[in-house]
């Protein structure tokens, strides 16, 4: 990712919400827009939140890969991430390295809406193990675990999980092309010295979440 942060609540600004069904709105850039969460909060305090986050480092790499797809043109990612290449000063005002200092966005979030209000969905699991984090997910919003592991199937060729069904039809349904790119070879130096930069951070975010991603 990028990553996806979900609202699920009843506004009116919202399309109308009937008994029993949950209005749901995702927007990638949610998590880390500073106004975002005095907003939400004004239009309904009661939002449940649901943001998807992976390891920052590929995070930032799936980000820079992905904008590489649209602009072919731009510097490398090893020059992107450095104001100073000699004293690997990194860049924190890339976004591709900003968005990934979880802790920093989170104590945004936090100034208005309580912990037990956020769910984190692992990324990486939800591609190990789709209906366990999915569980998580339908427990959160007090919804009966409809969607289990009968519902999956793992597409090698894909790397993905796939659903057997897609809504409303008889055929498996898999995640679009954009999902899934080939990421480029980064010097291993510069994806160590960024795992380096970002330990602090994900302890941080273990320690307010109570939930170790295993990035480390
Ligand atoms: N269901 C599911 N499970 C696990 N991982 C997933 C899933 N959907 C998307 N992805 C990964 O998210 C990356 C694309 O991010 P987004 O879908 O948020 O991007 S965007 O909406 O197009 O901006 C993209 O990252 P890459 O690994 O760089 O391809 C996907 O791998």
């Amino acid at each position: 990712m990028p990553f996806n942060m979900v609202c699920a609540s009843v506004t009116d600004l919202m399309p109308k919400t009937l008994e029993g069904q949950i209005t749901m709105e995702k927007t990638p850039s949610y998590f880390v827009t500073r106004e975002a969460p005095a907003r939400i909060y004004a239009m309904s305090r009661d939002t449940k939140l649901i943001v998807v986050v992976r390891d920052p480092v590929t995070r930032a790499i799936s980000d820079y890969t992905q904008t590489l797809s649209k602009k072919p043109d731009i510097p490398t990612f090893e020059s992107l991430t450095f104001k100073n290449r000699t004293t690997g000063l990194i860049d924190t005002s890339w976004s591709a390295i900003q968005i990934g200092i979880y802790a920093k966005h989170l104590d945004n979030w936090l100034q208005f809406f309580p912990m037990s209000q956020i769910l984190f969905v692992s990324g990486e699991r939800l591609i190990s193990d789709p209906a366990g984090e999915l569980g998580r997910v339908q427990d959160f919003l007090g919804l009966k675990r409809i969607i289990t592991d009968k519902h999956f199937y793992f597409n090698q060729t894909k790397g993905f999980p796939c659903l057997k069904k897609a809504e409303g039809s008889s055929k498996p349904h898999c995640l679009g092309k954009t999902k899934g790119r080939t990421h480029p070879n980064i010097d291993p130096e510069v994806v160590q010295r960024l795992r380096d930069f970002y330990r602090p951070f994900n302890m941080k975010f273990y320690q307010m979440t109570g939930h170790n991603f295993g990035w480390d």
